[in-house]
């Protein structure tokens, strides 16, 4: 079994190995956090080679050596070459770091799922290796899916539920507010199609308006 955690950015150094269609996915994913990322890799495909110019990213020709393990935080290793494999068992009775193999997914310490974002929400899918391509699917269907505004009601619920911390001192009044806010988030949020500009305010009035209804013992709160 796999525990999903979110990595943060924090300037993480990354290498990745490779310079391929993998290598390049592995990147554009990482670029978006901006971490500290060096790209080793024998040849490099023109596509991964026109992106890692385009987004600054330190790529160089040369094979993998010892030294490029040192301070480093992430290995991507996209290679599928025993030797660096090799390499790579070697370097970690030296040094501290996560590794993610995409071919030898045995030897890895994370996985990456598939992930949809809209602004702050990301939704993921995982196969435990399964099958990657099933998890694209998911993505295609998050994408028709989920087409609404969902950054404008995280924006409500995000500051309705910071006001709540530090002004409710009830825990379980907090957490009976904000749930109440988001069930006022109506089916039509998760159907595909687009909405109406007064549907969608209405939405958002609705659920920044929620918390502030009757509670049912004739309090207003
Ligand atoms: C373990 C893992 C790597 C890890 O640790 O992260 C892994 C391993 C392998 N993938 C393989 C194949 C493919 N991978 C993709 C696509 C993606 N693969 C991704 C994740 C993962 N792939 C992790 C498990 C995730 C999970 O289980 O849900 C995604 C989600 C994210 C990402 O890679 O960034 C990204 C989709 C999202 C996107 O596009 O953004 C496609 C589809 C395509 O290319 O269109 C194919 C071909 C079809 C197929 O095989 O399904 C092979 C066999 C290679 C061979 O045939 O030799 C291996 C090695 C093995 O299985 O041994
Ligand atoms: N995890 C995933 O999602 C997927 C994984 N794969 C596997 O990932 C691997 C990579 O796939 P692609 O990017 O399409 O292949 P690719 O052949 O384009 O890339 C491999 C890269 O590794 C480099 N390389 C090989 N030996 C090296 C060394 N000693 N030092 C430095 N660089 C070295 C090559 O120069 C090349 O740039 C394959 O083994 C494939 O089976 C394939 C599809 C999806």
């Amino acid at each position: 079994m796999a525990y999903p955690i979110v990595l943060k950015h924090r300037n993480q150094k990354v290498l990745i190995i490779g310079g391929g269609a993998v290598a390049l996915r592995k990147a554009r994913r990482l670029r978006r956090e901006s971490f500290e990322i060096i790209v080793v890799a024998l040849k490099f495909s023109r596509k991964a080679q026109a992106f890692f110019k385009q987004n600054g990213i330190v790529f160089v020709k040369r094979g993998l050596t010892e030294e490029d393990f040192p301070g480093v935080d992430l290995v991507f290793n996209t290679s599928g070459n025993e030797k660096v494999r090799g390499m790579i068992h070697r370097a970690r009775k030296h040094h501290k770091f996560w590794l993610n193999d995409g071919c030898f997914p045995g030897d890895s310490d994370f996985h990456v799922p598939a992930s949809y974002n809209q602004g702050d929400l990301m939704l993921s899918v995982y196969t435990h290796g399964k099958s990657p391509a099933l998890g694209n699917r998911f993505h295609e269907y998050f994408e028709d899916c989920f087409g609404r505004d969902w950054q404008a009601v995280l924006e409500i619920l995000g500051r309705e539920r910071k006001r709540l911390l530090a002004e409710e001192p009830s825990e379980e009044r907090r957490k009976e507010l904000l749930r109440r806010m988001v069930e006022e988030i109506p089916e039509a949020m998760f159907e595909p199609g687009d909405l109406l500009p007064e549907e969608k305010e209405r939405i958002l009035e609705n659920i920044q308006k929620a918390w502030k209804k009757d509670d049912g013992n004739g309090e207003k709160i």
